[in-house]
């Protein structure tokens, strides 16, 4: 990743701070749970808890299933799992999920728990550490473990902020942390991503570069989806190019007819409308990324479409 150039620089000044709260807390932490968007886990994984919490064993809980490619969700469980981490899906935003998460946090600290015991602690305390990048839907988790226990909850970017302890059974503690993003983007896939789960402000990034990954991606991966959402049959050839994204746009801007002139589609609308939409999770069931060519870590493909060119 080191080698890689940093396309992007985004990081907000509070950012600096929690890191090193969340440093300062290294010490008395059993376990890390990471909360991963399961559209895009890789690039919602942050690489600076990589490196600090290297140490640590990792839960990774996945988010928003219910809106993946359940294929490929599956593909990105077993490869975190081949790679040393737990992995629970949350594959609904309604099914109880605390006696399952305190289970598996038990089983994984079991021998912690074993070796305390041994020396004379009769309830070994477990703290957790629950880590991850804004809007993967952390608050919402940890208010599902926490019973519901009031939270604050939203669909922007940041609104977490702090670091909360949460008693979670008679024996585990959670350290929420706020949601922290990669000081610098590796790629500019791995941004797209990142804004496609609307982890960071799309704004960062050119609105026709990221509606043309975007549609690519999902052109060469869910074609039917967008032929569905588009309202068209689509005949281009795999991988499109940025011009067939704009044909796209301006036929979708003729059957509108939104016209900024005469003869003049307004294109500008249509990527508007989509990228409201796509956040609206208007096209069901899609992943942004797919581990199926994912060989080490120092080759990383973003999306799908790199893997299936
Ligand atoms: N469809 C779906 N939506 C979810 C799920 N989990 C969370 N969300 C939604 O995702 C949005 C963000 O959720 P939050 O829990 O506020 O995310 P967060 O990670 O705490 O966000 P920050 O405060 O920015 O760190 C909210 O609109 C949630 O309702 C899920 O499993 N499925």
């Amino acid at each position: 990743m080191e080698s890689e150039k940093a396309l992007f620089n985004w990081f907000p000044g509070h950012m600096n701070k929690a890191i090193k709260e969340i440093q300062n807390q290294i010490p008395v932490v059993d376990l890390i749970i990471e909360i991963v968007d399961a559209r895009a886990p890789y690039s919602s994984q942050n690489p600076i808890f990589k490196r600090i919490l290297a140490t640590k064993s990792k839960l990774i809980i996945f988010t928003k299933c219910d809106l993946a490619d359940q294929k490929v969700v599956e593909s990105w469980k077993n490869y975190f799992e081949s790679n040393g981490n737990f992995v629970f899906l949350i594959k609904n935003k309604s099914v109880p999920i605390l006696n399952d998460v305190v289970k598996l946090i038990n089983q994984i600290t079991l021998a912690k728990q074993n070796r305390d015991k041994s020396r004379g602690i009769v309830n070994p305390q477990i703290n957790v550490l629950v880590i991850g990048v804004p809007n993967v839907g952390k608050s919402t988790v940890i208010s599902r473990l926490s019973k519901g226990k009031e939270l604050k909850i939203g669909n922007k970017p940041g609104v977490t902020r702090g670091m909360q302890r949460i008693s979670l059974d008679k024996n585990i503690t959670l350290i929420d942390t706020p949601g922290i993003l990669p000081s610098k983007f590796s790629s500019e896939k791995e941004a797209i991503n990142l804004a496609a789960i609307n982890a960071i402000k799309r704004e960062v990034l050119p609105q026709e570069r990221f509606v043309f990954l975007i549609l690519q991606n999902l052109y060469n991966n869910y074609k039917g989806a967008l032929e569905n959402y588009f309202g068209e049959k689509l005949f281009f050839e795999r991988p499109i190019t940025q011009e067939d994204t704009i044909k796209i746009l301006e036929l979708t801007a003729m059957k509108n007819k939104w016209a900024i002139l005469d003869g003049v589609w307004d294109i500008e609308r249509v990527m508007e409308v989509f990228i409201i939409d796509l956040f609206k999770h208007k096209i069901p069931n899609i992943s942004f990324e797919n581990p199926q060519f994912l060989i080490d870590e120092s080759k990383i493909p973003n999306l799908i479409n790199e893997i299936s060119q």
